[in-house]
């Protein structure tokens, strides 16, 4: 089952719950538009190289369109789908006015210069700039794609449309990027683990974590995690795993990989492989890297009580009927990791008043948005019965659903 049969199938599932019409899940389920462009390049080389970029629309309802740029070798369009109505939902679960998109391109960051990553990304905003837009589609930061990678992004489109700071956001502070939109995914992330440890009378202090991947979103998480206590006892990038029983020392690896660029290297008490990190007896399990992670073969192998999709679908459908018959909680991605654009909506907010929160309110409004969505999809999930997955998208589905009957087509 690839990325976007998998975001299908939990979206049919909610949708069969809802008794939603034929008619309204197939408009609910179709994006409103996709681009697919050639981003064509001189390398540093002189040679040409030739990308393939994707920007897919998947639904306006509620608002301008938002979501993530992904570079990574697996980009395609079936995936960038699935990500962009995860973002549709995703917005309407946090209830901020914006619909899904998601766009990427098909490359390894890491094996081109500076140099060439800024050209491919001017030359991919060239392709885009018509249809993106602060009223249209704003993209923002997703996997491979940084702060640096988003002024690329303001400058370019900036010279077709004059002074638009609020096309993107995930932007540095310097070019009105908003403090705390950088951690706060793993803030999210976090916030909402102490959340449903909560509902179990637990707290992180007597919590075991396991983290795989230690990009923007998983050292975030880690350090908030380890902040307040709780012990992250592995941690995982592209290199492989590490673990330590006394808990992982998040500042040094956080210093590690500044100066390495990834964890190898890293010391710890044992290597372990990110297959071997995803079946830890510990308390806590975030898949924070790719999707599709955990599936049929080894959901059997999971051991924590507690899995939190930090990641995009980290888990397949069969994955998720074998972790919930088993007993395990799984807060779904469409909240677990909405942080991330909750703070990239009040950066859009700053930048349409010219006006610039401190990081002490941006926090404080986040930990509140955050925790009213838990609290509403956990009172859905405990009314009908049903797991948090689907709770999420009742929510999700229902209030685009509702925008849509109420504009009306
Ligand atoms: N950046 C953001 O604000 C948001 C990101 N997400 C999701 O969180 C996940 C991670 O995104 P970021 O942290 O932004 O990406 P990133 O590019 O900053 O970091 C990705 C991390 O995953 C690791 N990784 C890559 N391939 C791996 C593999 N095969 N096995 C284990 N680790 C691997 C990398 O080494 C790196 O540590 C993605 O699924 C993304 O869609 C979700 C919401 C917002
Ligand atoms: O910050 C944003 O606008 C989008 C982040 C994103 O791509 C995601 O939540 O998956």
């Amino acid at each position: 089952m690839n990325a976007y049969e998998s975001a299908s199938h939990y979206f049919e599932n909610a949708a069969s719950v809802m008794d939603l019409s034929p008619n309204m899940k197939k408009l609910l389920s179709t994006p409103e538009r996709e681009v697919k462009v050639q981003v064509a390049m001189k390398m540093d080389n002189g040679e040409i190289a030739t990308f393939v970029g994707y920007r897919i629309q998947h639904n306006s309802a509620r608002g301008p369109m938002k979501g993530g740029l992904r570079f990574h070798h697996e980009v395609d369009s079936d995936e960038v789908l699935a990500l962009a109505s995860l973002m549709t939902w995703k917005t309407a679960v946090v209830d901020i006015p914006y619909g899904g998109a998601k766009g990427g391109i098909t490359v390894s960051p890491k094996t081109l210069s500076s140099n060439e990553l800024e050209l491919m990304t001017r030359r991919f905003v060239d392709e885009l700039q018509d249809v993106i837009g602060p009223d249209k589609d704003i993209p923002a930061p997703d996997m491979g794609t940084n702060s640096q990678v988003m002024a690329w992004i303001v400058n370019q489109y900036e010279r077709y449309h004059g002074f638009n700071p609020a096309c993107v956001t995930g932007k540095p502070i310097e070019l009105h990027g908003a403090d705390g939109r950088e951690e706060a995914t793993g803030r999210g992330v976090g916030l909402l683990t102490e959340a449903l440890l909560a509902k179990d009378k637990r707290n992180l202090q007597d919590t075991t974590v396991a983290i795989q991947g230690f990009g923007n979103v998983g050292s975030f998480a880690a350090s908030y995690i380890a902040e307040k206590g709780g012990k992250v006892v592995a941690i995982s990038d592209i290199s492989g795993g590490r673990f330590n029983s006394k808990g992982i020392n998040i500042s040094a690896a956080l210093e590690h990989v500044r100066q390495n660029g990834s964890l190898k290297g890293f010391e710890s008490e044992k290597d372990i492989s990110n297959d071997e990190l995803l079946a830890l007896d510990v308390d806590v399990l975030i898949p924070a890297a790719l999707g599709g992670v955990l599936k049929k073969e080894n959901a059997g192998d999971v051991r924590a009580k507690y899995l939190i999709e930090a990641a995009n679908g980290p888990v397949t459908p069969d994955a998720d009927q074998i972790l919930t018959d088993r007993g395990v909680v799984i807060l779904p991605d469409i909240l677990a990791n909405a942080g991330g654009v909750t703070v990239s909506y009040f950066e859009w907010v700053q930048n349409q008043q010219y006006f610039r929160w401190d990081l002490e309110r941006t926090r404080t409004e986040l930990k509140k948005k955050l925790t009213r969505s838990f609290e509403k999809m956990w009172d859905i999930a405990t009314e009908k019965h049903i797991p948090l997955r689907s709770a999420a998208y009742l929510m999700g589905i229902g209030r685009v659903g509702r925008a849509t009957v109420l504009a009306g087509i």
